[in-house]
This record gives structure tokens, C-alpha cells and sequence, in this order.
């Protein structure tokens, strides 16, 4: 038994679930891994986590039993569903557990309940957690501070054809960033999606466009459109380790942090 910090992983059979499973594996230096979770009635639960991801037996067993995985845990890696998410944040602040958040879609409702639960544990909840986007957040903020609002500011992202919820969470914060650095909050400059006879384009708005196919891991760009001249950032994500690596950077970080809510600005020190 070693003091490295213990790890669940919830969603284990998702394109992040196993990405996480891996680079946590991967690790053993930094954290143990001692439970992952997948939802009742899924096939995988009951089965050696090794044996079913097509490997040799790892002697972890798939459970659905979150209260108990958490009971042993000092970190929950979490990517899945709203519901789910929700959910697990009231388990892992009872545990008293890092709850490491990456799913995306959630609404206001939602983000109550994670608030409610951030009042006893550590929360790190950030809509991408990868090192290059949350430059790209503070780049964004930095550029839309410096411009005035003659240069309309667009956010295009592109996504695997999966992908349920849109804009993306990486999309609304660098809409926020872009707000933040215009002085006002995203949901007073964020323009409705566009379809039909939208008329001109509202001065000093912000606007959305989600591209969805294939098995696009993630695009970002902030356009910065004036006349005559045109600034374009953009971040492109080739493999979903990127946003594995920060999660557990995150999980590492949040132990021995005073409850509350944080995200990887908080983690990486931007
Ligand atoms: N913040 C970031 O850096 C990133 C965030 N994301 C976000 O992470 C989320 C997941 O993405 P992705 O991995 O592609 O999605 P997947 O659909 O591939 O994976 C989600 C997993 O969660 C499982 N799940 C759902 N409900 C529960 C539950 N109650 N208990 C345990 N497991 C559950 C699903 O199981 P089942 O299929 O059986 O329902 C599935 O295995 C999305 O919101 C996505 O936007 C993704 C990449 C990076
Ligand atoms: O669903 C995904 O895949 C991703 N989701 C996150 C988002 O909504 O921005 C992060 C990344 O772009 C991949």
C-alpha cells in the first residue's frame, strides 16, 4: 500500500473513460487507480477491467457501485453525462474526494447542484482541460480587451460526429474569455444560432457555429473580423490525451485544497 492518491474513474468504457484508464495506468509513480464505474446494466460491470478492454486481466473489477468505489478514492475523474455527473458530485463530496469535471452541456440547474457540492469537497470542472486551450482562453480574453467592438468576434468548432451538446464547452469559454475581455457577461453579447432571414449582424455581438462529422477529437477558432483585416486563433486537438493528462493534473493538484469550486486556470497557475 503507498499514500499515492486514489483514483476512480467514472464512464470507464467512453472515448475519455478509456483514454483516462490509460493514462492513469500509465502512472503508477503519481496515483493508483482502484475503481472504475460504469452505469447499472452496463455489460462491462462485473468484468476485469483488462480483460475487457482486450488485454491481460488487471485484477480491477468494473463496478456500478459509485458510494463504494468513492469510499476508497481521494479523486474522481469524471466525464460522462450531466445526470451523471450531477449525481456523482453529491457521492464524492460525502467522500470528501477531488471531483475532477470534464463533461460538458451542463446547465444552470446543474451547476447549482455541483456549487451545493463544492461547499465540502474540492471541485476542478473546466470545459476542456487541455494545457494549449486554456492558453488559447487567456489569448482570447488578452485580444478581445485590446480590440474595440468594430471587430466582431466568431467562435467556429469542429467535433466527432458523437458529440451530443453544442456549442462545445471549450466554444463557451472562450466565449466567456472573449465577454470578459469586452467588459460584459457572454449572455448579453452571445447572438442566437443563425438560420433563415437573421437580418445584419448585431455590432459588438458574439456568434457560435458547431461543425459535427467523422471523428473530429476537437476545433476551435476565435475570429476576430474587422474591415480590411481578419485575426484568427485557433487551437486543434489531434488526441483526446491531451485532456487525460490535464485531468489528472487537476486530480494531483485539488488534494489538500479548502473546498470549493476551481478549473485549470486554478490548476495550471494562467
Ligand atoms: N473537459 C474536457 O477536456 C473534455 C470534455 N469532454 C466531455 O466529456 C463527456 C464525455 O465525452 P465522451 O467520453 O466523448 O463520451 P462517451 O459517450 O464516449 O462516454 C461517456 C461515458 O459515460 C458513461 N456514463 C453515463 N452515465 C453514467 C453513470 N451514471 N455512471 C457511470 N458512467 C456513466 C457512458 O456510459 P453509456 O454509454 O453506457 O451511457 C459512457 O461510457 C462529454 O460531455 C464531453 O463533451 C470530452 C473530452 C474532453
Ligand atoms: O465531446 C468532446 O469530444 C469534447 N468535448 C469538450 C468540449 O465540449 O469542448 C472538449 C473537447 O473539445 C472534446
Amino acid at each position: 500500500m503507498t499514500d499515492l492518491p486514489a483514483i476512480t474513474i467514472a464512464g470507464a468504457s467512453g472515448r475519455m473513460g478509456r483514454m483516462l484508464t490509460a493514462t492513469v495506468l500509465a502512472a503508477p509513480d503519481r496515483a493508483r487507480l482502484v475503481a472504475v464505474l460504469e452505469r447499472p446494466g452496463h455489460p462491462w460491470v462485473g468484468q476485469d477491467l483488462g480483460t475487457v478492454t482486450g488485454g491481460a486481466p488487471l485484477g480491477l473489477t468494473v463496478t456500478d457501485d459509485p458510494l463504494e468505489a468513492l469510499a476508497q478514492s481521494q479523486a474522481l475523474l469524471d466525464f460522462t453525462s450531466p445526470a451523471a455527473t450531477v449525481e456523482l458530485s453529491a457521492l464524492a463530496a460525502q467522500a470528501r474526494a477531488v471531483h475532477v469535471i470534464g463533461t460538458t452541456g451542463l446547465e444552470p440547474h446543474h451547476l447549482a447542484k455541483i456549487s451545493a457540492a463544492a461547499r465540502h469537497a474540492v471541485v476542478v470542472r473546466a470545459g476542456n482541460m487541455s494545457l494549449g486551450v486554456n492558453l488559447l482562453v487567456r489569448l482570447t480574453q488578452k485580444v478581445a480587451q485590446a480590440l474595440d467592438a468594430d471587430w466582431d468576434i466568431e467562435i467556429v468548432e469542429a467535433h466527432h460526429r458523437m458529440k451530443v451538446d453544442a456549442p462545445s464547452g471549450t466554444a463557451l469559454m472562450l466565449g466567456e474569455a472573449a465577454a470578459e475581455g469586452r467588459g460584459a457577461p457572454l449572455s448579453d453579447l452571445r447572438t442566437p444560432a443563425r438560420e433563415g432571414i437573421t437580418g445584419a449582424r448585431k455590432h459588438g455581438t458574439i456568434g457560435f457555429s458547431a461543425i459535427r462529422g467523422g471523428d473530429v477529437v476537437g476545433e476551435h477558432d476565435v475570429i476576430f473580423a474587422a474591415d480590411g483585416e481578419r485575426i484568427v486563433l485557433r487551437h486543434l486537438a489531434t488526441d483526446r490525451s491531451i485532456f487525460a493528462r490535464g485531468a489528472l493534473k487537476a486530480a494531483l493538484w485539488g488534494q489538500g485544497k479548502k473546498p470549493g469550486e476551481y478549473d485549470m486556470m486554478d490548476v495550471l497557475g494562467l
